[in-house]
């Protein structure tokens, strides 16, 4: 193939996936009504990932707190996965799993949204940190790839997205889509109080 012809063939790797979203479009809208529900009622998003999701984690985050397009209100946001002493310290001593589930434990309220990353749905920590939210009765949201893995198995989110591809380059790349698009729509929600019930 020439050059030229993998470029093309890298695009279309991505855009079949991405084009995919539209099928779940009713699951995206659902996911933004609960969410914005949970701010209405003085929630915040808790967000978390490893790997290239870990500073996908830090980016949703900073989505909500200082929105990109201006004029756009502040919603309350924070990623698990910035605080190394936390991290390292839960790591070393109680185990790699407790990362998320740890700082759920003894920084959110059950009115707050948690929300896992992860490109195959089989991480250990985001399933136990999205354990922990459900157990205190926070709204639970997953983006995974592939066939969503353990965490859709689990039954553990209430909305779970997927992105349509088992590579985890085009899972990553779905999911920042996805999450513009979570970020717009749960604003649109928000600003609306007549359709928050
Ligand atoms: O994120 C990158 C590269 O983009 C990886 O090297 C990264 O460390 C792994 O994909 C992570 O472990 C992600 O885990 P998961 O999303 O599959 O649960």
């Amino acid at each position: 193939m020439s050059p030229s012809g993998r470029v093309r063939d890298l695009l279309e790797r991505r855009t079949a996936p991405l084009s995919d979203l539209a099928a779940h479009a009713t699951d995206v809208a659902r996911t933004c009504h609960a969410m914005a529900v949970r701010f209405h009622r003085g929630g915040k998003l808790v967000v978390f990932g490893n790997g290239g999701p870990s500073t996908d984690a830090q980016h949703v985050a900073v989505e909500f707190v200082h929105p990109v397009i201006v004029g756009k209100r502040a919603l309350p946001a924070i990623s698990l996965t910035a605080d190394v002493a936390t991290l390292t310290g839960v790591a070393n001593r109680v185990g790699m799993a407790e990362t998320f589930a740890h700082q759920i434990r003894f920084l959110a309220e059950p009115a707050d949204i948690a929300m896992g990353l992860s490109t195959d749905g089989d991480c250990a920590n985001v399933l136990r940190g999205l354990e922990e939210a459900q157990e205190l009765g926070m709204l639970c949201v997953a983006l995974v790839g592939g066939d969503g893995g353990q965490i859709v198995e689990s039954g553990v989110a209430d909305h779970v997205l997927v992105a349509a591809s088992t590579d985890p380059r085009v899972v990553k790349e779905v999911h920042v889509t996805m999450y513009h698009i979570l970020w717009e729509l749960v604003h649109v929600f928000f600003e609306s109080p007549g359709v928050i019930t």
